[in-house]
């Protein structure tokens, strides 16, 4: 089967060929413009492939909710001219094909469920930590959806008790994307965090907040593997700084033999590296296709 992919980042957009097996065998990626811009260059890709399902994950918020208006829409964004926008109507009237669609984060979580680190298991939470803060939660077997979806990247945080400075997200401030994200670490500390040595003191501030978001996926969720990708986790060294994090704020109260002699296994970067996305969204597809197959 061919089957399309589109990861709709806020600053690109992927878009990929790929099959059944997770295989993917061509592949663009341009940035994100304008949606009348944008769409043409994702339509252009697309035609003339022989596609026979697409799914798309995408930068959100997004309508996910099939009795709303609001569905297979981008819904409150400041990105210009993609408040509101059409993306899944927009892509059914250039393809009659099925269509997945879930948000970039979810369909990362799925990608990494079916091919990469949490394949076999039947739970898991992935978090992006890249210019935002994004959470995609998959969970006996689902993906999450709801009111709306998850939006853990906005969790409030305890605050580090030597970390005065007061966080960069427009809308709460110090919640985890305003205190750990990206453009929160070169605010705090006047440089990138690319550009931080590896025993500078950001990162056991930075590995504070995220072990501290992940506790509360542990607390709330239960998940069965725990994925942290995105830029910043290229930072290797923060991956043990977390699991000592976990297992300090955890206290032992959670008594699972993983968290307490396996958390190198627990906590882990993305199976299918950067392209957990791109993956994710090819799994979005293929599923479409096979709900339509089920009549579903
Ligand atoms: N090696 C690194 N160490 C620390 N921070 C990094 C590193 N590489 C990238 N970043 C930071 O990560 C952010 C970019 O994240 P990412 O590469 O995941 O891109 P993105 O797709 O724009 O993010 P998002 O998924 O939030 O849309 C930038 O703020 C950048 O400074
Ligand atoms: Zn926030």
């Amino acid at each position: 089967m061919i089957v399309g992919a589109i990861e709709a980042g806020g600053t690109k957009f992927v878009c990929g060929i790929g099959d059944e097996t997770g295989a993917i065998t061509e592949r663009v990626s341009f940035p994100t413009e304008h949606p009348d811009v944008t769409m043409k260059h994702v339509i252009q890709f697309f035609q003339g492939k022989g596609v026979e399902a697409i799914g798309i994950g995408t930068f959100g918020p997004i309508g996910l909710d099939p009795s709303q208006d609001d569905y297979g829409h981008v819904t409150t964004t400041p990105k210009p001219g993609w408040s509101g926008f059409d993306f899944l109507g927009t892509m059914k009237r250039a393809f009659d094909v099925p269509m997945g669609w879930d948000t970039d984060v979810n369909a990362a979580a799925y990608g990494e469920a079916k091919w990469g680190a949490a394949k076999g298991l039947d739970s898991c939470v992935y978090y992006t930590i890249g210019t935002g803060v994004g959470v995609g939660v998959y969970a006996e077997g689902k993906l999450v959806h709801g009111l709306v979806h998850p939006e853990g990247g906005h969790v409030l945080m305890r605050r580090h008790p030597e970390d005065s400075f007061e966080g960069a997200c427009p809308y709460h401030g110090d919640c985890l994307e305003g205190m750990a994200a990206g453009p929160a670490l070169e605010k705090r500390w006047q440089v990138k965090g690319s550009e931080l040595a590896a025993d500078h003191p950001a990162w056991a501030i930075e590995a504070y907040y995220i072990g501290q978001a992940v506790v509360n996926a542990v607390l709330m969720l239960s998940p069965r593997k725990v994925i942290l990708g995105g830029g910043v986790m290229h930072q290797a060294q923060l991956f043990p700084l977390i699991r000592a994090e976990v297992k300090k704020q955890l206290n032992g109260y959670v008594s699972s033999k993983q968290l307490i002699s396996d958390i190198d296994s627990y906590i882990v970067s993305p199976g299918l590296g950067d392209n957990a996305g791109l993956s994710g969204a090819l799994a979005l597809g293929i599923e479409a296709a096979a709900r339509q197959a089920r009549g579903a």
